[in-house]
């Protein structure tokens, strides 16, 4: 075949994207295709920048266009993304194209832990990133991102005072603790709770964001039920412990996202403490909470398993040091890097099946 541009897309619609299962042509994922001579270069807008399929797909393509157009062919292909979004037409943040929650039955199984690292994994893959500490009764983000002291800056956007989130390792973050120390944080009331939420959702200044990730409280409260009430959200992400209590209360958050009145798609469960590891000895694993609870859970509810963080020393001395655990090169950041492509791939493959994402109506 010629070396045309026709021609080159009739031989990359051969490329499958391996989890929307259709071709990378239709998906209209290619763009700027440049021919000159026997060179050829073009660029495959992925879903995310976090995808983990990059290599898989760019090797597919090369090899369509050798199939297809013949082998004498310089192919220069460069990976860009663009994160897709069923968001844009919502009236209430919508330069964010998408929401995710996290949420865990139990308290105490690493849920903020699971959110720092995954919100600074996502924000070094080059997607921008936002984090709202809902755990308003605990807030714990400001500690993790080692910014306890900041105080966020307030902008007057016409007649609005918007609050300026605090960044920090490329993350946009506001939390109750910039605003209220923490010990007083607890004697909050429910209403209380609910409004300030509802205040970093409608009163901040987040700009343009790839993702934003709300860290709720433990279990089920009014801060869950206000959170989809005031905003579309994309999706959950359930985070447990393998142990039996751990998964119970688990299934408790499940069922509060899959009921029909609510009906807010579940993105998958990430196992926490899967086993624990000394950094050093990364193969010696020991299932101290009891194996593959995650996993199992996943299955009967019929979600995905994103994916296990081990439990190690060094995530815990993160936390308190308020330096995420994936900035420091080694199995824990490879652990948190794949549980954020994992968790960019489920949102991208939701947002394919292109349901709308919609605010939740409860008549009380
Ligand atoms: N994989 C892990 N390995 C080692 N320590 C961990 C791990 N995950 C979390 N931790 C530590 O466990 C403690 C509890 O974690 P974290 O605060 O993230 O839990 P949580 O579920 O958000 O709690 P809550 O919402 O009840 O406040 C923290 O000290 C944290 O550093």
């Amino acid at each position: 075949m010629e070396l045309t541009k026709e021609n080159v897309l009739k031989a990359l619609s051969h490329v499958l994207d391996p989890d929307i299962k259709k071709d990378l042509v239709t998906l209209g994922m290619i763009e700027n295709i440049q021919i000159e001579g026997n060179q050829l270069a073009f660029t495959v807008m992925l879903t995310t920048p976090a995808c983990p399929l990059k290599e898989l797909i760019k090797n597919d393509c090369l090899k369509a266009i050798e199939k297809h157009l013949g082998e004498d062919i310089e192919v220069e292909v460069e990976m860009s993304s663009h994160v897709t979004t069923t968001r844009d037409n919502t009236p209430l943040l919508p330069g964010v194209k998408n929401i995710i929650a996290v949420a865990s039955g139990k308290g105490g199984v690493g849920k903020s832990t699971v959110t720092a690292n995954l919100a600074v994994a996502l924000a070094k893959s080059g997607a921008k990133v936002g984090v709202i500490d809902a755990d308003i009764f605990g807030p714990s983000m400001p500690t993790m991102f080692n910014c306890e002291h900041e105080q966020p800056g307030i902008k007057k956007v016409g007649e609005k005072n918007l609050i300026m989130p605090i960044e920090q390792y490329g993350v946009k973050l506001i939390s109750i603790g910039f605003l209220t120390p923490a010990e007083n944080a607890v004697v909050w009331r429910g209403p209380m709770a609910s409004s300030a939420l509802k205040q970093f959702i409608a009163d901040t200044e987040w700009g343009e964001l790839d993702y934003l990730l709300i860290d709720l409280p433990p279990g089920t409260s009014d801060i869950h039920l206000t959170l989809v009430q005031t905003v579309p959200v994309t999706g959950a992400v359930i985070v447990t412990t393998p142990q039996k209590v751990a998964i119970a209360d688990a299934q408790k958050g499940l069922n509060m996202f899959k009921q029909p009145q609510i009906n807010v798609p579940v993105l998958g469960v990430i196992e926490n403490m899967a086993y624990f590891t000394p950094e050093e000895l990364p193969d010696n694993k020991y299932y101290i909470f009891g194996q593959g609870g995650g996993k199992k859970l996943a299955e009967r509810f019929d979600v995905p398993f994103i994916g296990e963080i081990p439990l190690v020393q060094g995530i815990r001395e993160g936390g308190d040091l308020g330096y995420p655990a994936i900035m420091k090169e080694g199995i824990v950041a490879d652990a948190f890097a794949k549980v954020a492509e994992s968790t960019a791939q489920r949102i991208a493959i939701r947002n394919a099946e292109k349901k709308e994402t919609k605010k939740v109506e409860i008549n009380a």
